[in-house]
């Protein structure tokens, strides 16, 4: 038990807090594990599947704290998600970031300096956690015992080793050194065991004290299959309108007319995700759905802010038009739609971690749902070079070369289960036991035709890099 602050009590019925507070019905596997080890004032560290619920593990247990949590995030959507959704169930959260309005930004000050907060999880970025006005109010709440815990949402940002290092996240380390009786949970789908040993390392948690909850990263539901193609060939749009009119065709065929009169559903609702790796893209794409008479719309940052926010709630709202959201790699985190249907890389992305996060916005209520990535070995240079140009500094350069390069084996693999590969990747022991819901599982002869017809050449390709063919290709 921590001495700064007076936890929960055992016999607290978490379950009741759940039901009330929440309204869940239950736990889901482990939750209550989780919840359980923070409440006695462990450090801990979670590792789960997207859509596994992490959230719950940190905020049912700021509500039954006594005292705040602080929750670093590195996403503002994310953030913006959360609070909405923690307010929308009678709870006190608020965020402080760059976004913050100047009055609400005094309003959680004041807050934090009466020692004795109201707020009962504050969503900061971790930029903010290194300013000197929010460490002070800090150290005023838990001087007064009220500095329940800190929980730290994508954990594996601290790692160089990770895809998706943030410098700031990395000065987290304070947290441990300035309050050391103060619990420190970190909260991530993604992470390699390399991974998880520098996030302890860098935040100084105790690798025998630690309570670790690392869970399988397979989601069983997702049909993940890799399509090849090729520039020469590039059948990427036609082979998409094929597949995306099938599934159209068969929600309008006799049988299903009933159901989906009852669900009051149109046959073209099937809402997806089709990431593409650049803006021009996006809009290219989009635009040229729509002239097929598909309802897609783009989504990427340079976009208006109310543009942003009508095209997110008519497509979380399933309306008309709105059926696909073609974005950038900027969309996605934080959102919690449940029945997304698809989701589509159109190039190879940047890592393993992202792809396999993106893929994890599909299927969120756990029915089948289907991913595929369209891979060529051009666009896997093209991303080469678009990873070399982002790390100029030559910082974190070869962990996301490698995160790549991973990902590139993973799309040539040919002769074992896609889950398989991917739980491997994540460190994860155990096999998963894959049912149907992958192309080698489905058609292994069929997947290794179209691997060897589908590719250009490693050769050519090459001949082509030297020349400069995929040069100059860039997000920006
Ligand atoms: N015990 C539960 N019963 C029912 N729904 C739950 C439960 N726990 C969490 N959920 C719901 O599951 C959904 C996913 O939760 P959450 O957003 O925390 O996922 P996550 O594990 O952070 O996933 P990701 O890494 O993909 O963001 C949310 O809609 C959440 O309300």
């Amino acid at each position: 038990m921590s001495p700064s602050l007076q936890r929960a009590h055992s016999c607290t019925d978490i379950g009741f807090t759940l039901r009330k507070q929440f309204h869940k019905e239950e736990f889901r596997p482990h939750q209550r594990e989780i919840i359980e080890a923070a409440l006695g004032g462990s450090d801990v560290f979670v590792q789960a599947a997207t859509s596994f619920g992490k959230s719950l593990c940190f905020q049912l247990p700021a509500v039954v704290d006594h005292g705040i949590t602080i929750v670093v995030s590195p996403l503002l959507s994310l953030m913006m998600n959360q609070v909405e959704a923690m307010r929308a169930a009678g709870i006190n959260a608020s965020s402080l970031n760059s976004n913050t309005p100047y009055a609400d930004r005094e309003r959680i000050h004041r807050d934090l300096e009466t020692g004795h907060p109201k707020t009962r999880l504050l969503y900061v970025t971790p930029e903010l956690c290194s300013g000197p006005r929010f460490r002070e109010r800090l150290k005023v709440v838990h001087k007064q015992r009220e500095l329940a815990r800190i929980a730290i949402d994508e954990a594996h940002c601290i790692s160089e080793w990770g895809h998706d290092f943030r410098k700031d996240f990395g000065r987290l380390s304070w947290f441990r050194d300035t309050f050391p009786d103060v619990p420190i949970m970190c909260v991530t789908a993604t992470a390699n065991p390399q991974v998880r040993q520098h996030v302890l390392s860098t935040l100084r948690l105790d690798g025998e004290k630690t309570k670790m909850f690392v869970m399988s990263p397979q989601r069983s539901n997702l049909h993940l299959e890799v399509r090849y193609t090729r520039d020469e060939d590039d059948g990427r749009l036609s082979d998409f309108l094929c597949w995306i009119r099938g599934v159209y065709d068969r929600r309008r065929s006799h049988e299903r007319q009933a159901e989906l009169r009852q669900a009051g559903e149109r046959a073209e609702n099937v809402p997806g995700i089709i990431y593409t790796i650049t803006r021009d893209e996006c809009e290219s794409l989009s635009a040229a759905l729509r002239e097929e008479g598909v309802g897609a719309r783009p989504f990427h940052a340079k976009l208006a802010k109310d543009v942003k926010e009508e095209t997110l709630a008519r497509w979380i709202g399933n309306e008309a038009g709105y059926d696909i959201i073609v974005a950038t790699t900027a969309f996605g985190m934080g959102i919690d739609k449940d029945n997304v249907r698809f989701v589509v890389h159109w190039r190879i992305p940047k890592s393993f971690e992202g792809y396999y996060q993106e893929a994890g916005r599909a299927g969120r209520d756990g029915n089948a749902s289907y991913c595929f990535l369209y891979y060529s070995r051009e666009d896997l240079e093209r991303v080469t070079r678009m990873i070399r140009a982002d790390c100029k500094d030559g910082s974190n350069f070869e962990a996301r070369l490698r995160s790549l390069q991973a990902l590139a084996l993973y799309c040539e693999n040919t002769d074992s289960c896609r889950h398989a590969e991917i739980c491997k990747y994540f460190g994860e022991p155990t096999v998963p036991t894959c049912d149907f819901a992958c192309d080698w599982h489905k058609d292994a002869r069929d997947l290794e035709l179209r691997f060897l017809q589908g590719l250009a050449s490693e050769d050519w390709v090459s001949t082509q890099a030297l020349r400069g063919t995929y040069d100059g290709y860039d997000d920006s």
